[in-house]
């Protein structure tokens, strides 16, 4: 299997400059790969690192150690030392990520918000729409909805929307923060499937899971976080 990303003694201490610079050590000697198509979920109780092991990758946090080294368009870059314009453009093409909410941009309507991540990749608008559309109807969202900005939407309806533009474009990593948190049953089950496809079609994902029914469904392998606690 491909290794779509690879972390090697990574780690990450917060400095509290309010505290008189106190360090606060999280996780360190994070070290575990994703190949394409496998489903990783990482466990271990609040306050783990779990978050922050998953912006780390992202590029939101920066580590203190370590590679993360990530296969983009054939070659390998080490997220952990690239160039913020580099990290840039990684998330265009290759690192998606699916936060816990929706920050929608005012006013605009929640089928562009999905077809957005298509047209940034150089689809027509129409066929954006069109495939944004269908995302919002296998996730249950009514059809009278499309039209207005999410702002004012229901928890539940403003997650499924941040879902369906997260999984609309193909990115060969998906992060997933807590995708099922605010949704019922049947909802559950439409983003089982859709990480399922993901899957099929060789995405390496990387997931926060707090159900226990969707972290038996989607994960390949679990990693236990607290083997990463860093000692303050
Ligand atoms: N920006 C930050 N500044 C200071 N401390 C932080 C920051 N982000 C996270 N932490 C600390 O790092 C530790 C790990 O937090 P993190 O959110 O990664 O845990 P988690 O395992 O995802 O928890 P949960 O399951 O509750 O979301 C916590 O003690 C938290 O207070």
């Amino acid at each position: 299997m491909t290794a779509m990303i690879q972390l090697s003694n990574a780690q990450k201490s917060f400095v509290m400059h309010l505290q008189g610079g106190l360090r606060l050590p999280v996780v360190r000697g994070v070290s575990f790969e994703v190949g394409a198509g496998e489903c990783v979920v990482l466990a271990g109780p609040s306050g783990a690192g779990k978050s922050s092991i998953l912006k780390m990758i992202f590029g939101n946090y920066r580590c203190d150690g370590g590679r993360i080294d990530i296969l983009h368009r054939g070659a390998t870059i080490d997220l952990a030392s690239a160039e913020p314009r580099k990290v840039l453009e990684l998330r265009r093409f290759t690192l998606g990520y699916v936060s816990q909410f929706l920050r929608a941009v005012p006013r605009v309507a929640a089928i562009d918000v999905v077809a957005e991540p298509l047209l940034a990749n150089g689809v027509a608008k129409d066929e954006a729409r069109a495939r944004a559309g269908e995302l919002l109807k296998r996730l249950n969202i009514a059809e009278r909805l499309w039209t207005l900005p999410p702002a004012t939407f229901s928890g539940g309806e403003q997650q499924r929307v941040n879902i369906a533009r997260g999984f609309i474009a193909h990115f060969p990593i998906l992060l997933l923060d807590e995708p099922t948190a605010s949704l019922d049953a049947a909802n559950r089950a439409v983003v089982m499937d859709l990480v399922a496809e993901k899957k099929r079609d060789g995405v390496a994902m990387i997931a926060i899971v707090h159900d226990d029914e969707v972290r038996t469904r989607i994960a390949d392998r679990l990693i236990d976080v607290t083997s990463f606690a860093a000692a303050a």
